[in-house]
């Protein structure tokens, strides 16, 4: 019985430090997160292809679902669960025909809920609304409500929060409905990341 798609969902900062991208992420995930996405905007395929071998490893060993960010050929070569796509990378659709029925396919949907209702008619596994705070990776992101993951529920599919998330906004996310909260920063920069995630798993207990 596999367990329902939700709860913290990690996504790794873009660094060409591997040896501390790992530490960091193992930390995240005893900490509880249940997804690790590995997000990568600037290193080359070499660099990228041997970060995420890594963190396959640690999810496997901590029972973690590792999703790769925009590349669907990446996450077929790696033997990922899956892949996050936005408007500009590879289609819902296409994405499934490369990496199987089975694969987990998100999709950004911004702050539009009409994204979500094609991103699940193209046959999304999750659409991820935000930045729902000012996010510093993102800053040119655009905002979206926290209503929309009330919205969300009549959709099929669960929805996840992204975007300057902390443990000092993450609860209104959470009882706004969100079923997973998706963080960059306030994990990989917290001096004890551990005990962040254990803090934001915890809202889903
Ligand atoms: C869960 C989740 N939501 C949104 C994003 C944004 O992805 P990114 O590739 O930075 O931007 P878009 O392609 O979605 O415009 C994400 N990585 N994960
Ligand atoms: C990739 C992405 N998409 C919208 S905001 C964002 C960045 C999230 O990073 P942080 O959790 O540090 O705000
Ligand atoms: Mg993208």
């Amino acid at each position: 019985m596999t367990k329902p798609f939700g709860g913290l969902y990690a996504i790794t900062p873009d660094t060409a430090d591997t040896a501390s991208l790992l530490a960091r992420t193992r930390a995240i995930l005893a900490g509880g997160a249940a997804i690790l996405q590995y997000r990568n905007k600037s290193s080359d395929a070499a660099l990228r292809r041997e970060q995420g071998l890594g963190l396959l490893a640690l999810c496997r060993e901590h029972g973690a679902i590792f999703l790769v960010n925009d590349d669907v050929e990446l996450a077929r070569a790696l033997g990922a669960d899956g892949v996050h796509v936005g408007r500009d990378d590879a289609g819902i659709a296409d994405a499934r025909r490369v990496l199987g029925a089975n694969a987990i396919v998100g999709a950004s949907c911004y702050d539009k809920i009409e994204l979500a209702e094609a991103a699940v008619a193209r046959g999304a596994s999750y659409v991820a609304f935000g930045a729902v705070f000012a996010s510093s990776v993102k800053p040119e992101a655009v905002r979206a409500p926290l209503s929309l993951f009330a919205d969300a529920k009549r959709l099929a599919v669960p929805s996840v929060a992204i975007g300057g998330i902390s443990p000092a906004n993450a609860r209104q996310v959470v009882e706004a409905g969100a079923d997973a909260i998706s963080l960059i920063s306030a994990l990989y920069d917290a001096a004890d990341p551990t005990a962040v995630a254990r803090e934001l798993a915890a809202l889903y207990r």
